[in-house]
């Protein structure tokens, strides 16, 4: 039986697991605030802060690195690559220090996984990061030639959820199509065709509704002007975009549970700006399901916000319902999804791609 630890920063959140074959034995989950995360300026400052909470964790349970036969690592902004368990390398772990495709919670996971490797002798993986690109064609192009629409989202959990509602729905993957919303820090909605995610929102990169940090796609024009108006320093404006943007700017918090309870005291500003949230993500479902034609087996809520029945999850079913069935999956499949990927491998079900031969390959 392999012992597996699984590591998957994100922009709010810390989760750590451990999986003993197939079953889940341990798990934890850390929110972080914005106020706790601004003194690092640089998304790879924050690594002694996460490795800190996973050696907490470890030690709280009486475990070493030494006692675990792999470690996985939720996968950051690497270059475009295909769905897959892959091996870290050298190469990975230079561009995600550097931040080189740009900075995300999620970058951590890899560094942390390859250092605990390296020290302890462990294979290190990460499954489906957030740079998985399956995007139609028709989908990439923006409005002009100097830009290019993205895909970056949540693709590991997307997938497994995505799946997950297949399996209920008595279908295979590849058989059906979804409206994957995952909704966390970020939010990503997914139009899933025949297995494959064929568009999705930069979830990243003012591309979207707005999220609990993220303003989401902006009015232009005011946005260039105010860039230029010499007011703003490039690292103030980047922040609108992703940290201080969404719920943070509107509320002063990251934290959907406290946003909840301001509106169940009757605080109507916040209910209006939160309501605001739950109709841009609802377009967006109307935007998916213009892209899959209006064939949708089932619209499938998912992230930390898919918990919250009493207001998101219904506003969305009253905006959306009428386009297909809601299934709803609270929180996510994540650990599960990187733990089983590494499984795999180490089972040798599956071979571990190699991600310094796969980017070669795609020039
Ligand atoms: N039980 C819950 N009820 C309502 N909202 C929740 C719950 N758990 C988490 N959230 C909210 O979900 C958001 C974070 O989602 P999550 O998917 O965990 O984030 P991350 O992007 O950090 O992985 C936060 O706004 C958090 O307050
Ligand atoms: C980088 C896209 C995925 C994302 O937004 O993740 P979080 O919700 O963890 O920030």
């Amino acid at each position: 039986m392999f012992r597996i630890l699984v590591i998957n920063p994100g922009s709010t959140s810390t989760k750590l697991a451990i999986f003993e074959g197939e079953k889940q034995v341990a798990s934890k989950t850390l929110r972080h605030t914005p106020e706790e995360l601004s003194p690092f300026k640089k998304l790879i400052d924050q690594y002694e802060f996460r490795v800190g909470v996973i050696e907490e964790f470890l030690k709280t349970l009486g475990f070493r690195y030494e006692d675990f036969d792999a470690v996985v690592g939720r996968g950051g902004l690497v270059q475009p690559i295909q769905s897959g368990t892959y091996k870290v390398d050298e190469l990975m772990v230079s561009e995600l220090k550097e931040g080189k495709y740009g900075e995300h919670a999620s970058n951590l996971g890899a560094v942390i996984a390859y250092e605990i490797s390296k020290q302890h002798g462990i294979p290190s993986f990460i499954v489906d990061p957030v740079v998985v690109d399956e995007m139609d064609k028709i989908a990439k192009v923006s409005g002009h030639p100097m830009f290019e629409r993205k895909s970056i989202f949540h693709a590991l959990n997307q997938k497994a959820v995505a799946r997950r509602a297949a399996e209920e729905l008595g279908k295979d993957y590849e058989e059906v199509n979804l409206i994957v919303v995952h909704m966390g820090g970020g939010i990503s909605i997914g139009a899933h065709r025949n297995g494959k995610v064929v568009d999705v929102n930069n979830a990243l990169d003012g591309d979207g509704p707005f999220t609990p940090e993220r303003s989401g796609t902006l009015p232009l024009t005011q946005l260039i002007d105010m860039c230029y108006s010499g007011k703003y320093t490039l690292d103030f404006m980047k922040k609108r975009i992703k940290g201080q943007g969404g719920l943070v700017a509107y509320l002063g918090t990251n934290d959907a549970m406290k946003v909840q309870e301001m509106i169940s005291q009757g605080d109507e500003k916040t209910r209006l700006i939160y309501k605001a949230m739950a109709y841009q993500i609802a377009k967006w479902i109307g935007r998916m399901a213009a892209a899959l034609k209006g064939e949708v087996d089932a619209i499938v809520l998912t992230g930390g916000l898919a918990y919250d029945e009493r207001y998101m999850v219904r506003w969305l079913k009253e905006y959306v319902e009428f386009i297909a069935p809601v299934l709803v999956y609270p929180g996510g499949d994540e650990e599960k999804a990187l733990a089983m990927g590494a499984l795999r491998v180490l089972k040798g079900v599956e071979i571990a791609k190699d991600y310094s031969e796969e980017v070669q390959k795609r020039g």
